[in-house]
C-alpha cells in the first residue's frame, strides 16, 4: 500500500474490535486520512440472542472509533452469512467435501454484502488482514504478509479481481509481534486481547460443531481399507476429512483417513502406519480465479498452500483443458482432498495468483 494510492480516497475501514484492525485506525488516522469505520454484525444463528463476545468486540470497536475520531457504523451481515457462506459449506461438506468457510468470508461478507450495503459508497476497503498489495507493471496484485505465519493471503485468494482493485490492508507489511507493539504503545483499548479463533465471525465455534448444528449426525460404518473389515462406526462423514490422524474414536489406533464413500456413507481408514495413500504429489484444481486484472495464465514454476500452515511447496504446473491446472508438487502432501482450496503464488511466495479447487 502506498501513500499516493490512497491519498484523496473515500476508505471504509472493516474494525472488528480485534488488535489487528484497531492499529489499522491508527495507521490511516496518522496518515491524515478519516475513514469511515464500520463493524459487521453477525449472530450465532438465526434465533439466538446477540452473543456477549460481539457485544465486547462492538464496545472495543466503538472505543478505537472515538479515539481518532472516526464515524462507526453497524452493518448487519446475518442474513446473508447464513444464506451464503453457511449454505456454500454445508453443500459442499454434504457432497463429502472439505471446504474453507472463511475464504469464502471473504469474498461473500467482507468484500461481499457489505459493499453491497455500504462499501459501494467508498472507493477503498481497509482491513486488518496480514497479506499486502502491491502494484507491479501497472497491474495491482496480493502480496504475502513479511510474516509467515499470520499470512492470510490463502484466506483472501478468492476473492474476485474488482474486490481486490477496492482492498486495502494498511498493517500488511507489520509483524505480528509489531502490530501488539504499536497498539500497547497508542493505549488501544484492544492492545492486549487474544487472536480471534474458530470460524470467522462464530468466534468460539469449532468447524465440527458449526457442521453438526446446521446438519446434525449421519452414522454410518468405518471400514479398514485393506481387509474391508468393519472397525467402527462414524457420526457423519463431514467430521472427518482425508488425511486426518486423530480424534477417529477407534481403538489400536493410529488411524489414518483414507476416502469416504459418500454415497454408501462409508469412512475408509487405514492402520498402524501412514500409508501411501493419504500422500499425493500430483493433482488436478478446477475453477481457478485469477485475482489480478489482466493475468490469466500461470508461470511454470510456483509455491502453492493447500492448507493455512507457514510452510509453501515447490511446484511444476501443467496447463489442462477446460480451465484446468495439474500440481506436480516438488514433495508428497499429506491430505490433498477434493473441494480443498489449492492457492497458487510465484516461486517466491511473494505473489498471490489466486486459487482453485482441488478436483480429484
Ligand atoms: N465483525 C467484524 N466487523 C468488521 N470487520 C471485521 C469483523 N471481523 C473481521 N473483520 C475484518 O476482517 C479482518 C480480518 O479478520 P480476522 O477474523 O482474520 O481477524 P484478526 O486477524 O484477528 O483481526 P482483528 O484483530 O482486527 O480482529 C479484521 O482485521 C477486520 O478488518
Amino acid at each position: 500500500m502506498n501513500i499516493d494510492e490512497i491519498k484523496d480516497k473515500r476508505i471504509a475501514l472493516l474494525l472488528s474490535g480485534g488488535v489487528d484492525s484497531s492499529v489499522v485506525v491508527y495507521e490511516l488516522t496518522r496518515l491524515g486520512l478519516h475513514p469511515d469505520c464500520f463493524y459487521i454484525k453477525i449472530g450465532p444463528e438465526e434465533k439466538e440472542e446477540w452473543d456477549c463476545s460481539s457485544e465486547e468486540d462492538l464496545e472495543m470497536a466503538t472505543a478505537v472509533a472515538a479515539k481518532y475520531g472516526c464515524k462507526l457504523q453497524v452493518v448487519d451481515c446475518h442474513k446473508e452469512y447464513w444464506n451464503q457462506v453457511t449454505r456454500y459449506t454445508m453443500d459442499k461438506v454434504k457432497a463429502g467435501f472439505t471446504p474453507n468457510p472463511d475464504v469464502m468470508c471473504n469474498r461473500l461478507i467482507k468484500f461481499g454484502a457489505f459493499d453491497e450495503k455500504a462499501g459501494h459508497n467508498y472507493d477503498l476497503i481497509a482491513t486488518g488482514h496480514y497479506a499486502q498489495t502491491e502494484w507491479i507493471d501497472g497491474r495491482k496484485w496480493l502480496t504475502t504478509s513479511p510474516d509467515p505465519v499470520k499470512d492470510q493471503t490463502d484466506f483472501l485468494a478468492q476473492i474476485q479481481q474488482w474486490q481486490l482493485k477496492k482492498a486495502i490492508f494498511p498493517i500488511g507489511h507489520y509483524l505480528k509481534h509489531e502490530v501488539r507493539e504499536i497498539a500497547e504503545r497508542e493505549h488501544l483499548v484492544s492492545a492486549r486481547r487474544k487472536d480471534s479463533q474458530g470460524i470467522c465471525f462464530l468466534g468460539n465455534i469449532d468447524y465440527n460443531e458449526y457442521v453438526r448444528r446446521y446438519l446434525g449426525e449421519n452414522p454410518g460404518e468405518v471400514i479398514e481399507l485393506e481387509t474391508g473389515k468393519k472397525i467402527g462406526e462414524h457420526k457423519g462423514l463431514w467430521f472427518h476429512t482425508i488425511g486426518q490422524r486423530k480424534g477417529l474414536g477407534l481403538g489400536g489406533g493410529p488411524w489414518f483417513v483414507i476416502k469416504k464413500d459418500v454415497e454408501r456413507n462409508v469412512l475408509y481408514v487405514s492402520h498402524g502406519y501412514d500409508p501411501q495413500d493419504a500422500y499425493k504429489q500430483e493433482f488436478v484444481i478446477h475453477g481457478f480465479d485469477f485475482l489480478t486484472e489482466g493475468i490469466s495464465e500461470l508461470p511454470k514454476r510456483v509455491t502453492f498452500k493447500i492448507r493455512h500452515t507457514p510452510e509453501h511447496h515447490g511446484a511444476t504446473v501443467v496447463t489442462e483443458e477446460g480451465g484446468r491446472y495439474r500440481i506436480l508438487s516438488d514433495d508428497k502432501i499429506h491430505g490433498v482432498a477434493p473441494g480443498q482450496f489449492c492457492v497458487i503464488y510465484d516461486a517466491e511466495h511473494h505473489r498471490c495468483y489466486g486459487s482453485g479447487e482441488i478436483t480429484v
